[in-house]
């Protein structure tokens, strides 16, 4: 038997999963995704369609059993030494990976409340592999981790500083795709320690600005709603806006949260799709306009990061909409002329590495994320140790 990393990616609706070899350049033995969780899950795996027996109303957690039968059925002569999880709130907690325990357990589950689209899926999957594997060693790799090099202004909230000094503070989110990018931009940049702003545009979309390949700034808060319009969050939003529904709409709290976290974005604008595939596709009025307000927003947080860093070098985009859509990111760098992006059409149209002109004041990129691939390194390492 061989000895294989196994590595779980439980998003809002989408789990994400891979195989690595345990030797230390990890060869990564196969990946898969379970998408449209909720309204009709889809199974993929190494880019083949692959049957899921479940019914369409399955639970993550149902899914996630299956998931690990099927791959123990699958793959018996791999045996799993070590698992790493995607977890998406660490809070002030976590600032690195951790081995998982019962206490860290219970932190995170302490925070789950902060991030109740992805924080319960994400513990899911560490209870799923301690019941089918109780002795196999798991590791908690955190979104959160990697902002907190930011300096002390860059996550303050303008609030009373008690509640700062407790805690309510700018997390941001996506830190491990932001992770794996920065190791990246020394293979594709000119100038990696220039000052750089990633775009994961995904279902869940924000923006990290760098500096010297560390977190200076980015638009995600306390939780996942803040900044940029997403497939079902608001993004920003002024928070008059809770108090007007609770107050005088007579919504309750839970309906606010799931209007702001379900029923907003891409999907609350067009009320057509949560999916920017839909959206480009469709002629529906309400459609061109969630995309004009995803675009909005993208070009005001990009004006507003690349404030905070004194200029910009490079913007890459990542995510599956930076990855995959030349659309959206040509109305995206349209928007940052003023910051000296010419875009090369061609170069654009085939999803190409560089996007931009060689003679381009500001160079952008698309680079597609490995959120799974740093989970492995993380994982490996932490366990060596
Ligand atoms: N070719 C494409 N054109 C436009 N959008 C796309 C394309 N391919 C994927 N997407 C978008 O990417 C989103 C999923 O991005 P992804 O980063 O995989 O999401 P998540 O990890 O948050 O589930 C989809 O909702 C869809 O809107
Ligand atoms: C934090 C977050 O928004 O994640 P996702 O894009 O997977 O929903
Ligand atoms: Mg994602």
């Amino acid at each position: 038997m061989s000895d294989a990393i196994l590595v779980l990616n439980s998003g809002s609706s989408s789990i994400k999963y891979a195989l690595y070899g345990a030797s230390p350049d990890l060869p990564r033995l196969l990946h898969g995704q379970i998408d449209r969780i909720g309204l009709g899950p889809e199974h993929a795996c190494d880019g083949v369609d692959t049957p899921l027996p479940l019914p369409g109303d399955a639970t993550h957690a149902d899914i996630l059993d299956w998931l690990l039968a099927h791959l123990q059925q699958e793959h018996g002569a791999l045996s799993i030494i070590a698992a790493g999880h995607r977890v998406v709130h660490g809070g002030r907690d976590f600032a690195e990976p951790a081995q998982i325990t019962e206490d860290a357990i219970a932190r995170m589950e302490r925070l789950a409340p902060l991030a109740p689209a992805h924080q319960p899926h994400n513990l899911a999957g560490i209870a799923a592999v301690a019941r089918r594997w109780p002795q196999v060693p798991q590791v908690a790799c955190f979104d959160t981790a990697f902002h907190r090099t930011q300096s002390r202004i860059a996550q303050l909230f303008a609030i009373p500083r008690q509640f700062s000094d407790d805690g309510v503070l700018r997390y941001g989110f996506h830190g491990l795709s932001y992770h794996y990018i920065s190791t990246r931009l020394p293979d594709v940049l000119d100038k990696p320690d220039g000052k750089v702003i990633v775009a994961h545009l995904g279902n869940g979309a924000s923006m990290c600005a760098m500096e010297n390949r560390q977190s200076a700034a980015t638009t995600m808060g306390f939780t996942a709603l803040d900044g940029l319009v997403m497939g079902r969050r608001c993004g920003e939003l002024d928070p008059g806006v809770i108090f007007h529904m609770l107050r005088d709409r007579g919504m309750t709290v839970a309906e606010v949260e799931d209007m702001l976290g379900s029923d907003s974005g891409l999907m609350g604008v067009s009320g057509i799709s949560s999916d920017m595939r839909d959206l480009l596709a469709s002629d529906a009025p309400a459609a061109s306009e969630a995309i004009d307000l995803f675009v909005y927003q993208a070009c005001k947080k990009i004006g507003a990061l690349a404030a905070t860093l004194g200029g910009l070098d490079a913007l890459v985009f990542t995510g599956g909409i930076g990855e995959n859509s030349a659309q959206i990111r040509a109305r995206i760098l349209e928007g940052c002329a003023w910051l000296g992006a010419t875009m090369d059409a061609g170069a654009n149209a085939a999803n190409a590495s560089r996007i931009t002109t060689p003679d381009s004041r500001l160079a952008a990129h698309v680079i597609p994320t490995d959120e799974e691939g740093i989970i492995a390194v993380e994982t490996r390492k932490l366990l060596r140790n």
